[in-house]
């Protein structure tokens, strides 16, 4: 009998294969099997040093895997280079602000945006490449509310600020896949909420597929589909929101650290 649509199993966009980096001899991701659905908000959470930072890392190609595969829209992209997973849609975004300061907010979107359509930043373009850059460029700084600031110093704005900036140079990039390290790293506590909306207005305006390691419990609840837990460097369990907050492995692995 065929399978309805409700039946087949939902496409992964990105799928990690028992993805595993051993350095030194210990392992710091081990044996990871996990896909992240179209459309959908994947949570990474665990404990510090749980190897969720890493885990992206292996995802985005900045760490070498020592075994198992990434697969992005069906294509093997194991062993790309960190530049060609980004050139074919993996789009990512660090724990620490990666602006450039001394240019303008538009400039910092512009060049994520030329990047994407290709060629160099020489002076002279075709005015259909410059039209295609600036209007990508606008469009996201209109997303993420930074229009009216396009011309400002990337270094005056406020650490959230910064924040959204990134989000725009990420979107400019039109990736497939959004990998979000810590968005709220450094956050004022007042920035998280608007920061948080912000994250879910771009994930239904764009039909965003994202990857979020976040350590404020509060928002991932909030945004994610699903939720993976890392321990120790291996998956412990990838659920719904309800299913891994019951899970009393989960409790345990959490227990006296901050979730
Ligand atoms: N390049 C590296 N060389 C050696 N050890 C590393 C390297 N990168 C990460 N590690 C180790 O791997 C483990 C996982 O680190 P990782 O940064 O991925 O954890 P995390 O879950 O993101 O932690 P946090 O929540 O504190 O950011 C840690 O013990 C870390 O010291």
């Amino acid at each position: 009998m065929t399978a309805t649509p409700a039946e087949l199993p939902a496409r992964a966009v990105l799928q990690a294969t028992g993805l595993t980096c051993t350095i030194g001899g210990a392992a710091i991701v081990s044996d990871v099997d996990l896909g992240v659905q179209d459309g959908e908000l994947l949570g990474v959470i665990g404990p510090n040093g749980a190897g969720k930072t890493s885990l992206l890392n292996l995802l985005s190609g900045l760490l070498p895997a020592t075994s198992g595969a990434v697969q992005l829209d069906g294509q093997n992209i194991s062993g790309w280079s960190p530049h060609r997973r980004a050139r074919a849609g993996l789009g990512r975004t660090f724990q620490t602000s990666s602006v450039f300061g001394e240019l303008s907010v538009a400039e910092n979107v512009s060049i994520a945006a030329q990047a994407f359509l290709g060629g160099n930043l020489r002076l002279w373009q075709p005015a259909t490449r410059i039209r295609g850059r600036s209007e990508r460029a606008g469009a996201a700084l209109e997303l993420v509310g930074l229009a009216g600031r396009a011309g400002i110093a990337a270094g005056s704005l406020s650490h959230g600020d910064k924040r959204k900036l990134e989000l725009a140079i990420l979107l400019a990039g039109e990736p497939k896949v959004m990998m979000l390290d810590e968005p709220m790293a450094g956050v004022s506590a007042e920035d998280v909420p608007e920061l948080t909306e912000l994250i879910g207005r771009v994930r239904r305006e764009r039909g965003a597929t994202v990857i979020m390691v976040e350590h404020h419990m509060d928002v991932i609840l909030q945004l994610a589909d699903r939720l993976a837990v890392m321990h120790h460097g291996s998956l412990l369990l990838c659920d719904t929101p309800q299913v891994v907050m019951a899970d009393a492995t989960v409790q345990e692995a959490y227990l006296g650290g901050a979730l």
